[in-house]
């Protein structure tokens, strides 16, 4: 067991809830792109999902897959165990808000809210109700007569949100639904949807490729590469507990090192690192212990910078290499050093600035070492 997941006995997991979606083995081609293939997913009732990975990776097309806009070639999507995969959009119980708002512009606020009761043929009386009370939720109160360009985005969103919650769907997906509003927006917008979502008790599926986003709404992440899951889990689980060298990568863990790993002979448990350049490490590493050519990942914050000498002799629950910084910067909270080693450039922060030039001693303890084999790294 690795040092981090002592520490996550204690964290909370995700509750255990009735599965209300299932993906079962869905393969999705689009032209010549094999987008995934036989993936599958199942998603709680009232859970909040995101599916979190970068450009390409396929998070929309399995949006658009669920929500029935595109057709698997094989597999099948179910809602509480009856199989939709074969029927359109608006017959699944979804509701999908879109990046681009996708108002509609002549219609005012209230008309494009009620715009899917009105589907439904509502009475007037009946629609006007729920319109308000939506409004209402979402703040818009006293807006209903705008237009959509007499809003700020933020506003636009909570209306795409309103027209979308006013349907009462089973499933609300959203599609970066974020992404076009400025930072302090999003903020204030990301928080009130999480609050609504869970008010409300609603299963979302939420895409995304902001990693703070997905880490802050979701109850759990679904961390896609290439059209793979490469890991699920709660936030806690995907940050401190990555899967492989891409989720370690992906989650803030930016700093690689080739290592060689192997058994630590005398003491069980142990593995030992060598080969980035400063003294043999002999440190607890999760799994059976690797052997042959590993590739350890650490982030920024999990490396401390000292001033004494290299250790000749092997250390024991820490990985220390000897470099100098060649750059200093200040992101704000904390200063950032990009520090040559011999085993390559490695970014650490640290409380104070050193200075450009300062020989260092990187120290990097065990717990913040994700080590994976490079077999595997590379994969
Ligand atoms: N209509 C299409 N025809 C062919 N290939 C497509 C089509 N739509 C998407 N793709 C390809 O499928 C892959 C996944 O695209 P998708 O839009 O699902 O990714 P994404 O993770 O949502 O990316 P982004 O964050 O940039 O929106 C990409 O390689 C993309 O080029």
């Amino acid at each position: 067991m690795k040092p981090s997941d002592q520490f996550l006995a204690g964290a909370p997991s995700a509750p255990v809830r009735q599965p209300l979606l299932e993906v079962d083995r869905a393969s999705v081609r689009l032209g010549n792109t094999q987008v995934f293939e036989d993936l599958s997913l199942t998603v709680g009732e009232g859970e909040f999902v995101a599916l979190l990975g970068s450009s390409g990776c396929g998070k929309t097309s399995l949006l658009r897959t669920i929500a029935g806009f595109i057709q698997p070639r094989s597999g099948a999507i179910r809602v509480r165990g009856r199989d939709i995969t074969g029927e359109p959009p608006d017959r699944r119980g979804m509701a999908l808000v879109f990046q681009t708002y996708a108002l509609w512009p002549h219609m005012t606020v209230a008309q494009n809210i009620g715009y899917g009761l009105k589907l439904r043929r509502l009475a007037r009386g009946e629609i006007a109700a729920k319109v308000k009370d939506i409004a209402a939720l979402l703040g818009l109160s006293g807006l209903e007569e705008r237009k959509p360009a007499a809003l700020s985005g933020g506003q636009r969103q909570r209306v795409a949100l309103g027209r979308a919650l006013a349907v009462s769907p089973d499933i609300l997906l959203l599609d970066e639904p974020l992404s076009n509003l400025d930072a302090r927006i999003r903020l204030s917008v990301r928080q009130e949807i999480s609050a609504l979502q869970r008010r409300l008790g609603i299963t979302a599926i939420h895409v995304t490729h902001d990693r703070e986003e997905a880490m802050v709404m979701a109850d759990r992440i679904v961390i896609l590469n290439a059209g793979r899951i490469a890991q699920i889990g709660t936030p806690e689980e995907v940050y401190n507990q990555p899967a492989s060298a891409f989720v370690a990568a992906f989650m803030g863990a930016e700093n690689r090192l080739r290592l060689t790993c192997s058994p630590a002979s005398s003491e069980a448990g142990l593995s030992r690192l060598e080969g980035a350049g400063g003294a043999p490490a002999l440190i607890a590493t999760f799994g059976p212990a690797a052997s042959g050519p590993c590739i350890a990942h650490f982030r920024a914050e999990a490396a401390e910078l000292q001033a004494t000498a290299p250790l000749a002799e092997p250390t024991r629950g820490f990985l220390a290499l000897a470099g100098e910084i060649v750059q200093v910067s200040f992101p704000g909270g904390f200063w950032r050093h990009v520090v040559a080693t011999p085993a390559g450039p490695l970014v650490v922060d640290a409380p104070r600035a050193w200075a450009a030039g300062a020989k260092v001693n990187v120290h990097i303890p065990e717990t913040g070492l994700f080590v994976f084999p490079a077999s595997q790294a590379e994969s």
